[in-house]
């Protein structure tokens, strides 16, 4: 299984990242997050991080601002985190350079009729899933969602495992059927909102192996 780190906002913690073999790093471009990475990086230090696995996590946003950030920024991933429709999604993929790959996310709550039903419906557009747990901050809040319910659904892509990870749940990876292709792993290790736990995260990283 490979890991996600999300949330960044430090070079020098990336770099670390980095030099640790990270697989995916996390930009968040929502405003309302306190993860918002331009807060603490400007477009050209974002450029400036040499990473195959750069993801930019947007919320609703316009297909021009992501375009806008991620030729900026040099994203390989885009990571749709919002209620963003199947046309959106086209219609970002038509604009969108091919090496750029789609993550979108699912949010699961109590609303779990139609999931089943979006999941094999998918687009052939979106590259990836993520689930997450949802809530009024769309992320990164630290909780978890019953994992059982993955077993129950047909997931015809590889996907990304999110919402409060930590070396206490991580064992329970076993019990799940198809199992992700990565670890998204982000509040559980983070000594405050952007600012990551390094040796937490070294420690973590022995799971997976
Ligand atoms: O982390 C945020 O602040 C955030 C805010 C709004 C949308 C997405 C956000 N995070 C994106 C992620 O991919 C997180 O890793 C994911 O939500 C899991 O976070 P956590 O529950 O803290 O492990």
């Amino acid at each position: 299984m490979k890991l996600k780190v999300c949330g960044l906002t430090k070079l020098n913690q990336i770099e670390e990242l980095i030099s640790l073999n990270t697989n995916f790093l996390g930009f968040i471009f929502y405003e309302k997050s306190p993860r918002y990475v331009l807060n603490s990086l400007t477009l050209k230090e974002i450029k400036s991080v040499k990473h195959h696995g750069k993801v930019g996590v947007f919320v609703n946003e316009t297909i021009e601002q992501i375009l806008e950030i991620s030729a900026k920024t040099e994203l390989n991933f885009i990571q749709l985190h919002g209620d963003e429709s199947d046309e959106f999604i086209s219609e970002l993929r038509k604009k969108l350079s091919h090496e750029i790959k789609i993550i979108k996310v699912f949010r699961i709550g109590t609303e779990l009729e139609n999931l089943k039903f979006k999941i094999q419906n998918l687009k052939s557009e979106v590259d990836y899933i993520l689930f997450d747990t949802d809530s009024k901050s769309f992320g990164g809040t630290g909780k978890s969602f019953d994992w059982q319910i993955l077993n129950d659904l047909e997931i015809n892509k590889p996907y990304f495992l999110s919402g409060g990870i930590s070396e206490e749940n991580i064992e329970n990876i076993k019990f799940l059927n198809q199992k992700p292709f990565v670890l998204d792993i982000n509040s559980k290790f983070e000594i405050d909102p952007g600012n990551k736990d390094l040796e937490k995260i070294k420690k973590f990283k022995n799971h997976l192996v």
